[in-house]
């Protein structure tokens, strides 16, 4: 008698379901129809000579930022917002797909990170290096490229922050990723005879302490990326990898063990490269180049309209010059857009003192 009771309840349940698809697929339909509508204004205003800017990083901020805002559950604000990033992805290839450079190959967390930024909706293109995906960019190939920049457990990226010395780039936004690390297998896998762990060494390094606590005699190899690594184990029985959830699908491993990464809060901070300036939406941040004389202060004296004006400085690494007159170069991130007018007081006063000093972008703060 319950079990009819409860099927019943489950069939109303399910009409109900069906009929808020039905209002969902029409509105979604809708909200398309108006992207479309966009596209043909954005193409309708254009002077000659100038090409259409169909990706508004600024506005899909604030699409999700309102989403976010607005949103009274039962789903969190981060799932939801992940949904309308969807939305949003589809309705932007509508009105142009995106090519989307990243280093690669296939499942790697740099193209996690794409989607995370983009949607799925974008095309995506796999790099062999970091140098490639600027060059990439450079060559208009593509729209965008997706960098790793920092990492929380293993600091700079410094092939990444040599690049924007070769590379005359716009940074157009920022994207966090959470890294989480699996031991994965392959279907042929004798997972009590492993002999050797294949990752990247960057991940290889995030997992060393579980490594030396769960397999402390296992020979680790580094590999180009986590998902060759993934690739290499389906073809040996006496292997294993380090890798994320994109590389495991891929290449349909099993997980041996889930999130082995040795700090929990593990992240890699990406950039978005591309050629577009993005205006400012109220909660953005900047980054620059900055080369001071070799004199004693130098530092200070660089630091000092920062504080004075207090400024929050979010990261500031430094790289040896890439020439002579670069003696030492500083790459400084902090909160506010170039175009604020106490940042852009800021930055005067700073080329005053600087043997050079370049704006690399200013861009919304990471949502997601
Ligand atoms: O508002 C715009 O300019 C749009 O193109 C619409 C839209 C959207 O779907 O909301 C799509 C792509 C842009 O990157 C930003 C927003």
């Amino acid at each position: 008698m319950t079990d009819v009771i409860s099927e019943q309840e489950l069939q109303a349940l399910r009409v109900r379901i069906d009929n808020l698809d039905e209002r969902i697929l029409e509105l979604i339909s809708d909200r398309a129809r108006c992207a479309e509508e966009v596209a043909r204004v954005k193409m309708k205003e254009l002077k000659e000579g100038e090409s259409p800017v169909f990706y508004r990083p600024e506005r899909e901020a604030q699409v999700l930022k309102r989403v976010m805002a607005r949103n009274q559950g039962p789903l969190g604000n981060e799932e939801m917002a992940r949904l309308f990033r969807e939305i949003m992805s589809s309705c932007l290839a509508l009105e142009n797909p995106l090519k989307v450079a990243y280093l690669g190959p296939e499942g790697t967390f740099s193209q996690a990170a794409a989607m995370k930024h983009f949607g799925h909706a974008v095309i995506s293109v796999p790099m062999a290096a970091i140098d490639e995906v600027f060059r990439e960019v450079a060559a208009g190939a593509v729209n965008f490229g997706v960098v790793p920049v920092e990492n929380s457990t293993e600091g700079a990226i410094n092939h990444t922050l040599d690049s924007f010395l070769e590379h005359d780039m716009v940074i157009c936004g920022e994207v966090e990723l959470r890294i989480h690390h699996h031991l994965l297998v392959g279907e042929t896998t004798k997972t009590d005879k492993i002999t050797r762990i294949y990752s990247h060494a960057q991940s290889l390094a995030q997992c060393r302490k579980w490594l030396d606590a769960h397999y402390p005699n296992v020979e680790r190899v580094a590999v180009s990326s986590n998902a060759d690594a993934a690739k290499r184990v389906k073809s040996e029985w006496n292997s294993a990898a380090i890798a994320g959830d994109m590389a495991a699908n891929l290449y349909g491993l099993t997980k041996l063990a889930e999130k082995i990464e040795d700090r929990p809060d593990n992240s890699t901070r990406f950039l978005i490269i591309g050629s577009q300036e993005v205006p400012p939406t109220g909660d953005d941040k900047t980054s620059i180049i900055v080369s001071m004389r070799n004199k004693p202060g130098a530092l200070h004296e660089l630091l000092v309209p920062f504080h004075n004006n207090g400024i929050d400085l979010t990261r500031i690494e430094t790289r040896p010059s890439r020439s002579g007159k670069w003696t030492y170069v500083f790459f400084i991130d902090f909160v506010g857009h170039h175009r604020d007018p106490l940042i852009k007081d800021v930055l005067e006063k700073l080329a005053q003192e600087a043997v050079a000093l370049k704006v690399l972008g200013s861009y919304p703060k990471a949502v997601l």
